[in-house]
């Protein structure tokens, strides 16, 4: 059988669901989430960010030919030029200074999650450390299209629309969409065991992602 990135989805379906339709996420659409839950997920976010580049940097390592090198580096631009400028930006217009970006601790929910995604990459090969990318790139483009076509979510008055903006602009949704080409293209190849292992690596991704969602919502008992 040749399988394919939604192969991977549907393996978790039930996980994937709740990571896409999280609460935190819920209320970024009505424009009724409390401000010091986005307040906290977007400084952590940063955070998460700067490993993410990271890991897309390992990818680039680990590229044995132009083609999984450009794919890679393509990742890596999306996340330095494109979601780290306007998120820079965006910290800004919700008070948060460069000065205290610099300053921010690591909250463990941040830790476990980019930890994980740079493990499996540093002892997986470059497929295995794709997958473990995945749930970051194509959730969040997912979730703006599904904010999008929910007709309870608000767009004019909404403090967050800025947030749904950059996952549903042109660069995001077409690095979204490249992104799940490689992983087509790979997947196509495995074997049913090599498929059950990425599977695993695609789960726990997803489970840390509504882990980070749940760290927002749960901001009060986290502040620093
Ligand atoms: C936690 C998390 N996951 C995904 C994304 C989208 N790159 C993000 N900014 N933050």
């Amino acid at each position: 059988m040749a399988y394919s990135f939604d192969d991977l989805k549907n393996a978790c379906a039930a996980d994937w669901q709740a990571y896409i339709q999280h609460d935190f996420v819920r209320r970024l659409g009505t424009g009724t989430l409390e401000p010091g839950a986005f307040r906290y997920y977007l400084q952590q976010d940063y955070l998460f960010l700067q490993h993410f580049a990271r890991a897309y940097a390992l990818a680039i390592y680990k590229s044995r030919n132009m083609a999984d090198l450009r794919q890679a580096f393509d990742g890596l631009k999306a996340i330095v030029d494109t979601e780290l400028t306007l998120h820079v930006d965006y910290c800004r217009q919700w008070g948060i200074s460069d000065h205290d970006l610099a300053r921010l601790p690591e909250d463990r929910a941040t830790m476990a999650y980019t930890r994980y995604v740079l493990d499996a990459g540093n002892r997986g090969d470059l497929l295995d450390m794709h997958v473990a990318l995945a749930p970051c790139l194509v959730g969040y483009g997912e979730i703006a299209n599904m904010l999008n076509s929910e007709s309870t979510t608000v767009r004019a008055d909404n403090p967050y629309d800025a947030w749904i903006a950059i996952y549903e602009s042109d660069a995001f949704q077409s690095a979204m969409h490249s992104e799940i080409e490689w992983l087509d293209e790979r997947l196509a190849g495995v074997t049913e065991q090599r498929f059950e292992e990425l599977v695993g690596i695609f789960r726990d991704a997803t489970l840390l992602e509504i882990d980070f969602w749940q760290m927002g919502l749960d901001w009060r008992s986290r502040s620093q």
